[in-house]
């Protein structure tokens, strides 16, 4: 169907509770009264993604970018709100879900087994992704071994080699070498240019204005702006431009002007 929609957020909440040392963990575990401190790292975040969309989650560290990355990869449970991915094969999250005391080899054949192929499909697939992820004689070391840029390239080159209708790159580019960011993001460009939906984490804005379409700016777990990448950056550039040349005490002015706007337009939107 044409203009099938590939991914629906609806009112998506994330709450982790925080503590404040392992006593206060404990007694919240077994006592019925509630204790630690609740903390939303996402509040009422909707977006809609159409087929072939690539669509890139910006904000300042600790907006909540990787926390709904890791909802829509359906990796991390939300608390509230519904996430509807519609795909025929998986959604993967880059470098997520690899076991530290398994060799490269092995998490690759338990990711695809997880995903579904059989031996046959694991048989054919395993020798690509070993050479695409470059890691040689150590893809019989345990991944625990890896460095984060190795680790990041194992998952980057099972992520691409398995075809997901739905791929997410979570700071996949970041992490490893000059020419291996090359190559991902060549990848990346067939993907795009197969019409595939994508994700993309970054806190490049060369990468995300070379690559994405449209731009979903995080501030403090909500939505700030969705919409074309041509209009949403040069906001988020020129915020970001004068957010670093705060202090931290108006920084921290910032944020809590910034909450408290956003708990008056929840007030309003939910009357
Ligand atoms: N498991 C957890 N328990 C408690 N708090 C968490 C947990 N995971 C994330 N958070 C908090 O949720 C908020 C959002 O984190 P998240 O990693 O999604 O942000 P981000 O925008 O990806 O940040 P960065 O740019 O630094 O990677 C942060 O304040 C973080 O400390």
């Amino acid at each position: 169907m044409e203009n099938e929609k590939a991914i629906i957020v609806n009112n998506v909440s994330k709450k982790y509770k925080l503590y404040s040392g392992t006593k206060e963990r404990l007694l919240d575990l077994i006592t019925p009264k509630h204790y630690g401190e609740d903390f939303y790292a996402l509040k009422n975040v909707s977006f809609e993604a159409e087929k072939g969309d690539v669509i890139g989650f910006i904000g300042i560290n600790g907006s909540g970018k990787s926390t709904l990355s890791n909802i829509v990869a359906g990796i991390v449970p939300e608390t509230s709100g519904s996430v509807q991915v519609n795909g025929h094969s998986a959604l993967i999250a880059v470098a997520a879900g690899l076991k530290g005391d398994l060799t490269g080899r092995d998490n690759i054949e338990l990711k695809l087994l997880m995903l579904g192929f059989n031996k046959k499909e694991i048989e054919e697939l395993e020798p690509g992704i070993i050479e695409f992820s470059e890691l040689e004689k150590f893809i019989d070391q345990p991944v625990k071994s890896y460095s984060s840029g190795m680790k990041s390239r194992l998952g980057f080159a099972i992520s691409v080699n398995v075809n997901p209708d739905v791929l997410i790159i979570d700071e996949a580019l970041s992490v490893g070498d000059k020419a291996f960011s090359e190559k991902s993001l060549e990848k990346m460009m067939e993907f795009k240019e197969m019409g595939k939906t994508m994700i993309f984490v970054s806190h490049s804005t060369g990468q995300m204005k070379r690559f994405c379409q449209k731009i979903l700016w995080l501030e403090y777990g909500m939505v700030k702006e969705f919409g074309p990448v041509e209009e949403v950056m040069p906001k988020y550039e020129e915020f970001i431009k004068n957010f670093k040349k705060m202090s931290r005490k108006k920084r921290l002015k910032y944020k809590r002007d910034r909450l408290a706007e956003q708990e008056s337009n929840l007030a309003v939107s939910s009357k």
